[in-house]
């Protein structure tokens, strides 16, 4: 066992009996010792993306990937999800060694992840079309109630704000059963306000449904508004410098002096400060 995963193991205490049970529970993703490469284009050097990352994330934990832009968070999500290969070490998602995409494990990126040329409806239910209708009906109203698009069913993409763009994505994600979700900056695109609500929402959301989310995202309070976890990627070639629990009660009040001290501990280990600065070190 390594530095990272020896923190891993003493950070679980003192949680609740609920993250208990689920740091009992065998690792629903593990990766260790994974280094990828991308080879040059003609005469370009190499491009060293991930060097020696290791992390596991329980059954149903809510953990956020941070880091500098174009350190390789978005390739580590392609790398479980499967759709690039690492150069080296292992990904295993729920038991399995990663060999290429899989249907419990859906994305939600940042915008136009919804297909424009179908309703609400349909876009929820694609992933449950070799499904019973009567199921696929069900699961389509569970899922577009809960992410509190009723009434909204017939129309299509255009017709709706980003926000509820996105929150057709993350209703498709749920109906398909995804046991995994990978979200990619989702809320990236969206003004300041929908953003604080859809954060809220996922959360709701996630405590009802119980899944397992990891979420890429450059926007630190975002993540330690969201996360169980946060890890904290390097510059690249980028490996976890560190991995910070965030053990607040939620909803989480963002004013709250803990919320704050979290938030500065993450700017810290970035070397930045909360306006943006850089403090000149990073540890
Ligand atoms: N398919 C590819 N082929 C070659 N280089 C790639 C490929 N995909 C990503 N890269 C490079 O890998 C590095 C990491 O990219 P990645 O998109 O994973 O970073 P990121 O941390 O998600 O960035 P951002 O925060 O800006 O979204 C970048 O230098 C990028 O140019």
């Amino acid at each position: 066992m390594n530095a990272a995963m020896d923190k891993m193991g003493g950070a679980h205490s003192g949680r609740s009996n609920a993250n208990a049970a689920s740091a009992a529970a065998s690792p629903v993703i593990t990766v260790e010792d994974l280094w990828l490469t991308f080879p040059g284009r003609r005469a370009e050097e190499p491009i060293h993306v991930l060097e020696n990352v290791q992390f596991s994330v329980r059954p149903g934990e809510f953990v956020c990937i941070v880091g500098p832009s174009g350190c390789g968070k978005t390739t580590l999500l392609n790398v479980l999800g499967g759709f690039v290969k690492q150069t080296r070490g292992t990904a295993v998602v729920e038991g399995e060694a990663v060999q290429g995409p899989h249907p419990s494990r859906i994305f939600v990126f940042q915008e136009n992840g919804v297909f424009p040329w179908l309703t609400v409806e349909d876009n929820i239910g694609f992933g449950l079309l070799n499904r019973p209708k009567a199921h696929r009906e069900k699961q389509v109203r569970h899922y577009t109630e809960m992410v509190g698009l009723s009434g909204f069913e017939k129309a299509y993409p255009r017709e709706l704000s980003g926000g509820m763009r996105q929150r057709v994505e993350i209703a498709r994600a749920l109906a398909a059963e995804a046991h995994v979700l990978y979200m990619d900056e989702p809320f990236g695109a969206l003004d300041f306000l929908t953003r604080l609500k859809m954060r809220a929402d996922l959360v709701r959301i996630w405590q009802q449904e119980g899944r397992t989310i990891l979420f890429v995202t450059h926007d630190i309070e975002e993540a330690v508004q969201l996360a169980d976890r946060v890890l904290v990627m390097s510059k690249r070639p980028a490996t976890i410098k560190e991995e910070v629990i965030v053990d607040l009660p939620r909803p989480r009040n963002l004013d709250d002096a803990r919320y704050l001290s979290v938030r500065d501990r993450i700017f810290s280990i970035m070397g930045m400060d909360a306006q943006g600065g850089t403090t000149g070190k990073s540890h």
